[in-house]
């Protein structure tokens, strides 16, 4: 090995695996999107994985309620991800789904589709291999990463914040009259959470090595620089 290349071996970060999971509402796309820009690493939002395959279903006539129906067409979508931070895409059979995949009938259903264990299994196999192809290292958010999709991760961060803290958040992004019923906001939220920590098939859950991670009184900034300050430990140790 000539010096140049043994410095170059010597100095570059390694590369980590970060897993980030919680609550909806607790800033696992905001955090995870700015740590792995910050750090030069890939982004990859699994959420937008499982709103892209309930998305499919309910285009293509499958009712989202029939676990049958759901696991049988579980395999016949194409869902791609990109994994730049910066602007992450989400693809269905070769079509844009980042808008439709954010809808209001996607949210009220995905929790159902993604406790069909044959959906689990086909983005879990998905989430591993995308996660395996970046060299760069990458944050992995979303609900079982540190549990499931990627037990041996470097880094687990669980995230949380109290249910009132969520739902002023995800308040805050909507407009008119969506924006003034926060108990109906804060009501949906709550409902999905128990529902996503409540299935039997790799249940929303803080995994045992995880770091809890409470937001409830820190800004997004505050959030941010706590998670680059834990990864970078791990990239330097
Ligand atoms: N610490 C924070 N302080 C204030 N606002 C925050 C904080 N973290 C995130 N937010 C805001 O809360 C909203 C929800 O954040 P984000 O979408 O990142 O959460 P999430 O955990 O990924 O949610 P979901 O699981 O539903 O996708 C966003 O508008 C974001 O800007
Ligand atoms: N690893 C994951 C990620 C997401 N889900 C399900 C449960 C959530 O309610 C839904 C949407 O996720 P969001 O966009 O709110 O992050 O997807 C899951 O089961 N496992």
């Amino acid at each position: 090995m000539s010096d140049t290349v043994e410095t170059a071996a010597r100095t570059a970060p390694a590369a980590v695996i970060v897993g980030i999971d919680g609550p909806s509402g607790t800033g696992k796309s905001s955090t995870s999107k700015a740590v792995a820009a910050k750090l030069g690493m890939r982004y990859l939002d699994t959420g937008a994985q499982y709103r892209a395959i309930t998305w499919w279903m309910l285009s293509n006539g499958i009712d989202v309620d029939d676990a049958a129906a759901v696991a049988d067409a579980a395999g016949k979508p194409e869902i791609v991800s990109g994994t730049d931070p910066s602007a992450p895409t989400i693809a269905v059979d070769g079509a844009d789904a980042s808008g439709p995949i954010r809808t209001q009938q996607v949210t009220a259903a995905v929790s159902a589709v993604s406790a069909v264990p044959e959906v689990r299994t086909r983005l879990t196999e998905l989430q591993r291999a995308i996660a395996a192809g970046a060299p760069e290292g990458i944050v992995v958010e979303g609900r079982d990463v540190g549990t499931t999709v990627l037990p041996d991760a470097d880094v687990k961060i669980y995230l949380t914040a109290s249910p009132e803290a969520r739902a002023a958040r995800r308040s805050g992004e909507l407009k008119g009259k969506e924006a003034a019923d926060l108990a109906a906001t804060q009501a949906a939220l709550v409902k999905r959470d128990a529902a996503d920590s409540g299935r039997k098939t790799s249940p929303l859950a803080k995994a045992a090595d995880a770091v809890e991670v409470d937001t409830t009184e820190l800004t997004l900034e505050q959030v941010i620089e706590c998670l680059v300050t834990l990864v970078e430990e791990k990239r330097s140790a």
